[in-house]
């Protein structure tokens, strides 16, 4: 679990990360979402004890990370896949990082194999592709099997295969019971992924929600009806119902259950009939309408 108590970060003037009050369950994929310059990685780099906090407090399993005797055991973390020495091989860095926290060298080996870097691993860190310093960064923060993991922006630069397989890694890591925070900018990607989300505008809490939810209210039916009259018929029992065109209506807050009853009930012939669910991004839109910072104009 990542506990975040009136978490606060200042640069000079600037509030980056402004009271968070926040708890990151384990079992869960928690998507950690918010317009860029929102405080994310700020938040993160606190976690893991790379930024002090100017107030407040974030723990890890109840503690903060300068007090874990062996950190990598307790948190993983993949936050800038390209600060790694570049001249290391990745085999070398890892062994580096195992030796720093007592971690067994056949763990190596093992979350190489993992993010599918086996074949690679005398290669030289610094010569690596994003794709792959990403699956690098994934291979360092599981190397002490810690029960925490952060991941920030981890499928920027891969390519698709490799943006389905985080997205199963991240799946069965939450499913052994551990905690995941990820965040990302790909909502589609962050709808396939994440069981809860929360998201943050200028520093700031705006929502900690479960996906189900914040995704099921809001939904619509589309019903499409080849003649006029049974389509008015429809309309006619629907109060919320408006039409979108000659042959198709549109029901907000009905179920495709009741719209096919209701048509069944009358007799009416349907073509079709849609269930719309509301996407994350319309969703997220809507929640950081007054938080984005650094948006276009138009
Ligand atoms: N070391 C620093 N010194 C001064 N300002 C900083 C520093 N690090 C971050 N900031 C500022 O803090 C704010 C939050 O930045 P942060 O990188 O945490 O946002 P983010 O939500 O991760 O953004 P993005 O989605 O663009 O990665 C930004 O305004 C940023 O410019």
């Amino acid at each position: 679990m990542i506990t975040l108590r009136n978490l606060t970060k200042r640069y000079g003037e600037l509030t980056a990360v402004d009271g968070l009050d926040l708890e990151v369950q384990p079992g869960k994929v928690t998507g950690f979402l918010g317009p860029n310059g929102a405080g994310k990685s700020t938040t993160m780099r606190m976690v893991v004890g790379l930024d002090l906090p100017t107030k407040g407090q974030a723990l890890v399993g109840g503690r903060r990370y300068a007090d874990l005797r062996w950190p990598l055991r307790e948190v993983g973390a993949l936050l800038d896949a390209k600060a790694v020495h570049p001249g290391r091989s990745v085999k070398a860095h890892l062994l580096a990082l195992a030796r720093s926290n007592r971690i067994p060298a056949r763990r190596v080996d093992e979350v190489l194999e993992t993010v599918g870097m086996g074949k690679v691993a005398k290669r030289r860190a610094g010569g690596l592709s994003l794709g792959m310093s990403q699956r690098f960064g994934i291979a360092a923060a599981l190397l002490g099997d810690p029960p925490v993991l952060l991941f920030d922006e981890p499928v920027n630069g891969l390519d698709p295969d490799g943006v389905r397989w985080v997205r199963q890694l991240m799946r069965s890591l939450a499913a052994e019971g551990r905690t995941i925070f990820l965040s990302s900018h790909l909502m589609s990607e962050m709808q396939l992924t994440a069981d809860q989300l929360v998201v943050i505008g200028r520093g700031r809490l705006i929502t900690d929600v479960p996906m189900r939810e914040l995704i099921s209210g809001g939904s619509s039916v589309s019903v499409v009806c080849p003649d006029a009259a049974g389509l008015a018929a429809l309309e006619a029992r629907l109060p919320a119902a408006r039409a979108v065109s000659l042959n198709e209506l549109l029901v907000p807050g009905a179920t495709p259950q009741q719209v096919g009853d209701l048509a069944y009930e009358l007799g009416i012939r349907l073509h079709a009939l849609r269930e719309n669910e509301v996407s994350l991004e319309q969703k997220y839109m809507e929640l950081t309408e007054h938080a984005v910072e650094y948006g276009a104009t138009r």
